[in-house]
């Protein structure tokens, strides 16, 4: 089986695929006289096609026992969605470059707690993966008529590493 290492989760490396949801390095200034700092424009929302308009919702997601797999990816076509942990532990990110159509190799990331991510619109992604505990996010997606997920399926597993707790 192929082995995939996660890395840390930074702006710079997830740039081709999204955007990571934090307040360390984001652009802020205070508001509600000066008793909130409001940490601006961390994300990219995009919702197109027919009726398309903007979701959050919450998701309470279970977490996956190590070693995690990869089989199948997938992406959405008609907008963006980011994942916002409510909870304060980690959770795998895992995103692939479009190669004409397809998937490539994956890459991995390991978020901080406390981090999130918004898959640009069409990215390449595995799904919501906790590790640890169950998890809460807050999820801002693309609703709307249309079919807004595909799925591909690689033709044998992926095994992710996590890198050793610091
Ligand atoms: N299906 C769904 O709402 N979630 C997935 O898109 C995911 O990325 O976890
Ligand atoms: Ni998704």
């Amino acid at each position: 089986m192929t082995v995939i290492a996660a890395l840390p989760l930074t702006r710079k490396a997830f740039a081709p695929f999204g955007d990571v949801i934090e307040a360390e390095g984001a652009q802020s200034f205070l508001i509600n006289n000066g008793n909130c700092r409001r940490f601006h424009d961390l994300a990219q929302v995009e919702a197109t096609g027919d009726n398309a308009r903007v979701l959050i919702s919450l998701f309470r997601a279970k977490p996956y026992p190590a070693p995690v797999t990869v089989g199948m990816v997938e992406r959405h076509p008609l907008g963006s969605q980011a994942f916002i942990p409510l909870s304060p532990a980690p959770f795998l990110v895992i995103v692939c470059p479009d190669q004409d159509g397809s998937p490539g190799t994956p890459r991995a990331f390991l978020t901080k707690p406390g981090q999130g991510v918004n898959y640009a619109r069409g990215t390449w992604h595995g799904v919501l993966t906790p590790l640890g505990m169950e998890q809460d996010f807050a999820v801002v997606d693309r609703g709307g008529d249309g079919d807004n997920i595909e799925e591909f399926f690689f033709p044998a597993p992926y095994r992710i590493t996590l890198p050793e707790p610091s």
